[in-house]
């Protein structure tokens, strides 16, 4: 979408620049963009500007400037002391006490940078607290007090507190709450998924506060903020929220608005939001903190995102398949999306959106190796040397082989199947079709999140609708293998692959080729999604660790 804006009386007329090109003169700022949506007018202005000067709303190819006040003059020179960066630190990270100290002294050895920092949960106390909201349906409510991940949590908590030298008043009302809440859930024998993301909740308000308790003691002053207090507005689909574009402007002005005022650090939770109808906190999905610092990069428009993890950035293949895994140094977003998508851990899935669209770098790098380079994110890379970038294995994928019961030649089959999935409100994950047959993947993750197929008879009633227009065959627990490589490559890595399927016994039930338009004509990356059965699962592991061979770096 392309808009121009008249800015002090200085008329951009609709040339299709990027957003960041805003030019400030002694009569005003000339600005035009080419826009992605409409928080990067909000961002640009808001950074530019001290007051809220202008209102801009961009719907489709409309934008309105709703409201013109009188403009303060900005610090074009600027201070100087702009935030810089988002510096995300997740369980692992922030696990005890002294991993705290690691992180707080880390973030003070770059002297340049203005960080918004966002932590997760320490440790595996989201884990923690999702057993224990089980473990309260059941146990009775005179025994909550006794569950041993209460215990776990309080104690960490407070001796976290204690080794920081911090008071255990930050986060006494918390532990309070917590143990109140599970009484709750004691007494009403029923842990719903509102209710699980009220209670995984507590650890990243807890780890935050503690955190920027500590960085305001050791002199270096922090302001905590909960997500779902500063603008993170989600849809209410709770334990798997999406973020609403109404995030950008809100989360911009009120971190913005706070830091000019008194240059605090922003100390924010990751993972939570609030919910836009129910008004109650909702979470991102495991792994969500890394979307809460993508999210805050983009609305503040911050120059890089920084995603700190217990590994030296994202790696060839899974470290825990095969440990001689070796960081791949650069990535673009869509690479990485899919990554993420097919089942690489290390980054959520959905997190390279906010990045992509804001076009800001994001790195990936090692806490407690800092010195290692880790990985950079970007829009675009040089792919001449690239040949297979990366492997990832996912491990119980449902596939559905399905096949028309009406003759070659006949058409408006894909429709009907693909109309049956939308009417259904699942999304499907990887296809393979010919003229009679199509063979599609469903991840049951999504599946069991829709309120459709919330009974326990879901696939039952995909596979009876599917059933009145074809022969339908359901195949659980199955695994794909996903490669991402150089398209320019692809029969050279279909080749090797192959050798290395066949030699570790693996049989190839499906197979499908996407492919990136990252630049116009120009394809940059493909992603080969390999279906084997999961009793290949063992040989499957096999294969990708001996796939190993195959990545750019070696
Ligand atoms: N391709 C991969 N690259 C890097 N790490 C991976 C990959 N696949 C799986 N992992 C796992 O992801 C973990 C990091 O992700 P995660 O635990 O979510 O980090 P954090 O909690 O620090 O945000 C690593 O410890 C590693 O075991
Ligand atoms: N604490 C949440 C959110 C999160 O992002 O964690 P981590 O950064 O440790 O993956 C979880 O465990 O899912």
């Amino acid at each position: 979408m392309t808009a121009s804006l008249q800015l002090y009386g200085v008329q951009a007329p609709g040339l299709a620049l990027s957003s960041k090109r805003l030019e400030f003169g002694t009569k005003g700022i000339n600005f035009s963009a080419t826009l992605t949506s409409s928080c990067a007018i909000f961002r640009t202005v808001e950074r530019s500007c001290r007051n809220t000067a202008l209102r801009v709303s961009c719907e489709a190819a409309r934008v309105d400037l709703l409201e013109r006040k009188e403009t303060e003059t900005c610090n074009l020179s600027g201070t100087g002391k702009e935030l810089t960066c988002v510096m995300k630190f997740g369980g692992s990270s922030v696990a005890s006490a002294e991993r705290m100290k690691e992180i707080a002294n880390l973030i003070l050895s770059f002297p340049d940078e203005r960080p918004v920092v966002v932590l997760s949960a320490m440790g595996k106390t989201t884990n923690k607290l999702l057993t224990a909201g089980e473990k309260a349906v059941t146990c009775g409510v005179t025994n909550v007090e006794s569950l041993e991940e209460l215990s776990f949590i309080k104690e960490l908590h407070l001796r976290t507190a204690h080794e920081l030298g911090v008071e255990t008043t930050v986060i006494a009302k918390h532990l309070e709450g917590l143990h109140q809440l599970l009484k709750g859930i004691s007494m009403m024998k029923e842990l719903t998924s509102r209710t699980r993301d009220y209670l995984v909740s507590f650890g990243e308000c807890m780890s935050t506060r503690l955190f920027s308790a500590y960085l305001n003691k050791i002199g270096h002053k922090a302001r905590q903020y909960d997500a779902f207090e500063i603008g993170f507005i989600t849809t209410d689909d709770f334990t798997n929220a999406d973020i609403l574009e109404a995030t950008y402007p809100a989360v911009s002005k009120t971190l913005l608005g706070d830091w000019s005022k008194e240059n605090a650090v922003p100390v924010v939770t990751g993972f939570l939001g609030k919910g836009w109808r129910s008004c109650a906190i909702t979470t991102l999905g495991r792994g969500g903190s890394d979307l809460t610092a993508t999210t805050i990069g983009k609305a503040l428009g911050l120059r890089e995102i920084q995603v700190w993890k217990d590994v030296d950035g994202v790696l060839t293949c899974d470290p825990n398949i095969y440990p001689g895994a070796q960081s791949v140094p650069y990535l673009t977003f869509d690479e990485a999306a899919e990554l993420a998508y097919f089942g690489a851990q290390v980054l959520h899935p959905l997190s390279m959106r906010p990045a992509r669209d804001g076009d800001i770098p994001v790195r990936v790098k090692n806490s407690y190796n800092p010195n290692a380079p880790g990985t950079v994110i970007t829009r675009s890379r040089d792919m001449s040397k690239a040949v297979l970038t990366s492997i990832v294995l996912k491990r119980n994928v449902t596939m559905l082989d399905i096949a028309s019961t009406r003759m070659l030649g006949q058409y408006g089959f894909l429709a009907k199947v693909f109309t049956t999935f939308e009417d259904l409100g699942i999304s499907v994950d990887v296809v393979a079709t010919s003229e009679v047959s199509i063979s599609l993947t469903l991840d049951p993750a999504k599946l069991w999140g829709r309120e459709i197929v919330q009974r326990a008879n879901e696939l039952d009633h995909v596979v009876e609708e599917l059933e009145k227009i074809a022969v339908v065959k359901l195949l659980q627990r199955r695994s794909i293998i996903s490669l991402i490589g150089n398209v320019q490559k692809s029969s050279l890595i279909l080749e090797k692959v192959f050798q290395v399927l066949r030699s570790n016994g693996v049989n190839v039930q499906m197979i499908s080729q996407g492919a990136s338009k990252v630049e116009i004509c120009c394809y940059l990356y493909i992603c080969l999604y390999i279906m084997i059965n999961y009793g290949f699962l063992m040989n499957g592991e096999a294969c990708v660790s001996s796939g190993k061979h195959l990545t750019d770096s070696e």
